[in-house]
C-alpha cells in the first residue's frame, strides 16, 4: 500500500515517530499492560483465529486470522458465501473441532488448551448445538420429552427431568409433540424440538448451523420464533450461520465472514422519529477493522472502481480515503 500523502507530512500514517526516551517506552509498556485483554468482557472471543486444513498434502486455510466478539445475552446471525468457513468456525465453537493457531474462549473456557474430560463437559454444559439436517438432531426412536430428558440424564440430573422437559417444550409451542416421536412429526415441529434438547441442560450458548435450511418460509419463521423466546425468557446467548435472508433480516447483529475472515456486520438499531414519535428499524453496515488493522473491501466497491495489488490511502482530518493507484507503473513485476 502506498500513501498519498508526503511522507514527511504530520498526518502521514507513514512518517517517520521521534525517539521516545526510555522513560516513556517503559510507560507506555506498563499501559499495554494494564489493558483488558482482547475480549475480556465478552461471552465468544475468537482472537486471530486460524484453521488449516491438510488433504493429501494440500493446504485449505479455512479460518485465516478470524476475529469475532459476542456478548452475553446476545441473538446474532453469521452469513456468508459458502466456503467462506462459517461451518468451521462452528465445529470450533461447539467444541467438535480444534483450531491450528489463535485464541477462542467461550464462557471463560479456552478452546485451544481444553483436555478430553474438558471438552467433554463442554459439549454437555456450555454449549447446545441444533444442526440443519432435522434427523441429526432427535434420536428416532425417542419421544419428543424423552429426547429432551436425556442430555439431562447423561449428566446425572435425578428429579424434576420430566418437568423441564415438558417446562421447554411448552415454551416453543411443542408441547403437543410430547409423547410422539420425531416421524410423527413435522419438520418444523422436530427443529423446535431440537432446540428444546439443545436448551436442556441451561447451556450458555446455543449455536445453530443452517436450522431453517431444510424448511419453508413459513416454518423457518417459526424456528426463528423459538430462538428469540429462548433469547428473551431464558437469555441465553444466540448463533445462528444461516443464508436466510428472513433469518437475518430479523437479528440486531449480522456479521459475514468471508474468505475465513470477519468481513463485515450490520446493525440494526431501533430509532424514534422526534416528530412522529414512530418507530422504525435502521440498519447499518460497517466494515470490520481487525486487530492488526487490516480492513476487507466490499468485492463491489473494488471492482466498481477497477481496484487491484494496491491503493492510495490519505488521512484526512475526520476519515481516510482510499483510490485506486493511477501510477503509470502501478502493476507489479
Ligand atoms: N474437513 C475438511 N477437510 C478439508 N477441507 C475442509 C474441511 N472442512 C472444511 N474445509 C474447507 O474449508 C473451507 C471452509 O469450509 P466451511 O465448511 O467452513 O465453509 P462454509 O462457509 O460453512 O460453507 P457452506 O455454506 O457451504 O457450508 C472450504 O474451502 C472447505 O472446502
Amino acid at each position: 500500500m502506498t500513501t498519498g500523502t508526503s511522507p514527511t507530512s504530520p498526518t502521514s500514517p507513514m512518517s517517520p515517530l521521534p525517539p521516545a526516551s526510555l522513560a516513556e517506552l517503559e510507560q507506555r509498556a506498563a499501559s499495554r499492560r494494564d489493558r483488558p485483554a482482547y475480549g475480556h468482557d465478552a461471552l465468544i472471543s475468537c482472537d486471530r483465529l486460524v484453521r488449516v486444513f491438510t488433504t493429501d498434502g494440500v493446504e485449505v486455510q479455512a479460518l485465516q486470522g478470524l476475529d469475532l466478539l459476542v456478548e452475553e445475552g446476545e441473538l446474532m446471525a453469521l452469513v456468508g458465501a459458502s466456503g467462506s468457513g462459517k461451518s468451521t468456525l462452528m465445529n470450533i465453537l461447539a467444541g467438535l473441532d480444534e483450531p491450528t493457531a489463535g485464541a477462542a474462549k467461550v464462557a471463560g473456557c479456552d478452546l485451544l488448551t481444553m483436555g478430553a474430560k474438558e471438552r467433554l463437559r463442554y459439549r454437555r454444559d456450555v454449549v447446545g448445538f441444533v444442526w440443519q439436517q432435522t434427523a441429526r438432531n432427535l434420536l428416532p426412536y425417542l419421544t419428543a420429552a424423552q429426547n429432551v430428558a436425556l442430555p439431562m440424564q447423561l449428566r446425572g440430573r435425578g428429579r424434576g427431568r420430566t418437568a423441564r422437559a415438558d417446562a421447554l417444550l411448552t415454551m416453543l409451542k411443542v408441547a403437543h409433540c410430547r409423547d410422539r416421536r420425531p416421524h410423527q412429526m413435522s419438520g418444523g415441529e422436530q427443529q423446535r424440538v431440537a432446540i428444546a434438547v439443545a436448551l436442556a441442560n441451561s447451556p450458555s450458548v446455543l449455536l445453530a448451523d443452517e436450522p431453517t435450511g431444510e424448511l419453508d418460509s413459513s416454518t423457518a419463521e417459526q424456528i426463528f420464533e423459538a430462538f428469540r423466546t429462548a433469547n428473551e425468557e431464558l437469555g441465553t446467548t444466540i448463533v445462528i450461520v444461516t443464508h436466510d435472508q428472513q433469518v437475518a433480516g430479523e437479528v440486531r447483529r449480522t456479521v459475514a465472514i468471508r474468505d475465513g475472515r470477519t468481513s463485515s456486520e450490520v446493525l440494526r438499531r431501533t430509532e424514534v422519529d422526534a416528530t412522529t414519535g414512530q418507530e422504525s428499524v435502521v440498519a447499518r453496515e460497517y466494515a470490520m477493522l481487525d486487530r492488526a488493522g487490516r480492513l476487507q473491501l466490499p468485492a463491489e466497491y473494488v471492482q466498481a472502481l477497477g481496484m487491484e495489488h494496491r491503493v492510495v490511502l490519505e488521512l484526512e482530518q475526520d476519515h481516510i480515503e482510499i483510490r485506486p493507484d493511477s501510477a503509470p507503473d502501478s502493476t507489479p513485476g
